[in-house]
């Protein structure tokens, strides 16, 4: 099976990059990305053709992956509609797209599917969720997507709060693990061993917790010694009522899902409401 992935950029660049971890050959995979001399990059990089003509990546595709922004998916659809076999299949990996309006913009027949995965795919661990009309055979994505991690299926409706959980979580933890490595840095820890310290604990403790059946809210009281370290910690995030502010922030993510399937072309209202499309938190420190 020939794919192509169409526009790598963060996202596009980990499913690549755990595509060939996986050990598809890189001469089945067709790439484009922008500007020409980021494609040029690419292509020495990986060893796979990278160009700037999503036409001619897909007519080589069996599976168009297609890893632009939400705005421009629609954009990018018609430009490789003409060149669709009947049996292709296009796979959206945009939040918030839905698939009605990435099938209006297909020939007839066409297979259309949306993917919310995300960054640990570079590792080969990602978390992906695969939605298609009802009566689709998604075997062969299921498989494609198994090389990068874990797959399942689920309704559309679903796809918003998945997005929250799913693709938007690692941010969570690399929040998280920023806001360790600083505290431990401020209090005086070398920067790089607070960094390897960091990764390390929480390596390990989502291997724990997916290695146990037992709920995480178990797990958690496992640690906690009574009158100890963690329960003074624990005290401090309950004061601050954290659990209710990450639930707040997954309905925020969520939210903003289904505000893209609104917005036509979204990004550009969204754009005018955020100021930054990446917002960071204020660093004190920066750890290596
Ligand atoms: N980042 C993540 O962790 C996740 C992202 N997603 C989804 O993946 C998609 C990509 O997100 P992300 O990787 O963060 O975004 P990026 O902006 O990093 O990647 C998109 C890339 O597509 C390029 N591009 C834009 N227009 C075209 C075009 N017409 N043809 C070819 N390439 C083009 C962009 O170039 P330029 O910058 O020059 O415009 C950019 O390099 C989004 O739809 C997002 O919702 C889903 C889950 C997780
Ligand atoms: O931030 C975003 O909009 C994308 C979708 C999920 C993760 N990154």
């Amino acid at each position: 099976m020939d794919i192509a992935i169409l526009g790598v950029g963060s996202l596009g660049e980990a499913v690549l990059i755990g595509l060939l971890e996986s050990g598809m050959p890189p001469a089945q995979i067709w790439a484009t990305a922008q500007p020409a001399e980021r494609a040029a990059v690419l292509a020495d990089a990986y060893g796979i053709e990278v160009g700037t003509d999503n036409a001619s990546a897909a007519t080589e595709a069996d599976v168009v992956l297609v890893a632009v922004r939400p705005g421009a998916v629609e954009g990018v659809l018609d430009e490789i509609a003409p060149v669709l076999e009947g049996d292709a299949v296009v796979v959206s990996l945009a939040a918030g797209v839905p698939l009605r309006r990435i099938a209006a913009r297909l020939p007839e027949g066409v297979t259309t599917v949306r993917a919310m995965t995300n960054v640990a795919a570079r590792a080969r661990e990602a978390a992906t969720a695969l939605t298609a009309p009802d009566g689709t055979d998604l075997t062969e994505i299921e498989d494609l997507f198994d090389r990068v991690g874990v797959t399942v299926t689920v309704e559309e409706p679903m796809m918003d709060l998945i997005t929250a959980v799913g693709g938007s979580g690692p941010a969570f933890l690399f929040y998280l693990a920023d806001a360790m490595t600083t505290a431990a840095v401020d209090g005086g820890m070398d920067p790089h061993a607070a960094r390897v310290m960091v990764d390390q604990m929480l390596l390990g403790a989502c291997l724990h917790l997916q290695s146990s059946d037992r709920p995480a809210a178990e797990i958690l009281d496992d640690i906690t010694t009574p009158g100890g370290t963690t329960a003074a910690a624990l005290d401090v995030l309950n004061a601050a009522a954290v659990d209710d502010t990450v639930k707040r922030a997954v309905g925020a993510a969520a939210r903003r899902g289904r505000d893209l399937a609104r917005l036509t072309p979204p990004l550009a209202r969204v754009r005018a409401a955020a100021p930054s499309p990446r917002p960071r938190r204020p660093r004190r420190r920066s750890p290596r």
